[in-house]
């Protein structure tokens, strides 16, 4: 792991995790449905490309949502969402392989599995379009997004500083995601977008990830130069329990719209 500085407990706890979870049986071979091409389709229909998460609960949530992943996952691409980020991580976020797996059947756009995998036998856990693969946590990052790529997977790499987006683009990643998220003390800042992304080729499809909730921020990671935004906290609302997600998504998807509350 590269352990550039300190991490917050909850996330050395996560990692602590990660490194006991098995791998799959065998190797995963996905036909994945392309990323880019569900960011088109919504920007051609006048959609911010959201990427939204199905994400019961987390370290820094305000309570746990227990309804039917599929349901949720549903509700989000009624509300616009150009993909869907599942977590798969079990003991911090109640998620699991399984709920993707229901989840990709049930919707017809990509779904990003969302998850801290350190090692290629992690790979074959569950098939998926999108696969997280996080620079921090990662010895060999070049070796594991080959090794992604070969099963079909189409890598998504998180970044947090230059240096970190410097190590993804050697390593050749193509989808790459800054996360606004600092995970030394999990405090959200849209300024580390901000910061990064002038130094990202304008060839990389760039992802703002973690912190967005509001229509104006939407509008601020955009105006920075984001071309899709990953959403979770702000459409799952942990806090009320039952707030209506696909209302969630269609506020935040529509944040360009005039009509739809642009000033908010
Ligand atoms: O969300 C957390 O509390 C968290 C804590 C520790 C490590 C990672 C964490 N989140 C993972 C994510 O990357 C976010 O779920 C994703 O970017 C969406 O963020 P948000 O819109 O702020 O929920």
């Amino acid at each position: 792991m590269n352990s550039r500085t300190e991490l917050a407990p909850a996330v050395a706890s996560i990692l602590e995790a990660a490194r006991e979870r098995p791998g799959g049986d065998g190797v995963v071979d996905v036909d994945a449905r392309s990323l880019s091409d569900a960011l088109a389709r919504a920007e051609a229909d006048g959609r911010v490309p959201v990427i939204a998460e199905v994400k019961p609960t987390s370290p820094t949530a305000d309570g746990t949502r227990d309804d039917d992943p599929v349901e949720l996952a549903e509700a989000m691409v009624e509300g616009g969402a150009a993909a869907i980020s599942v977590l798969t991580e079990p003991s911090h976020f109640g998620g699991s392989p399984e709920s993707l797996t229901r989840i990709r059947e049930a919707v017809d756009v990509p779904v990003l599995r969302k998850d801290f995998v350190l090692e290629e036998a992690q790979l074959d856990v569950v098939e998926a379009d999108l696969l997280l693969l996080i620079v921090r946590f990662v010895d060999d990052l070049e070796g594991l997004v080959a090794a992604a790529r070969e099963r079909g997977f189409q890598p998504l790499v998180e970044v947090h500083d230059e240096a970190e987006l410097e190590t993804a683009l050697e390593a050749g990643a193509e989808i790459i995601g800054v996360n606004n998220r600092d995970l030394a003390r999990l405090e959200v800042d849209l300024e580390t977008f901000e910061s990064v992304a002038p130094d990202a080729p304008e060839e990389v499809t760039l992802i703002a990830e973690s912190g967005v909730s509001t229509p104006a921020d939407v509008r601020r990671m955009r105006e920075a130069g984001a071309d899709a935004l990953l959403i979770g906290s702000a459409i799952m609302d942990h806090g009320s329990g039952d707030s209506d997600v696909t209302e969630n998504t269609r506020r935040l998807v529509h944040a360009e719209n005039e009509a739809d509350g642009a000033h908010t």
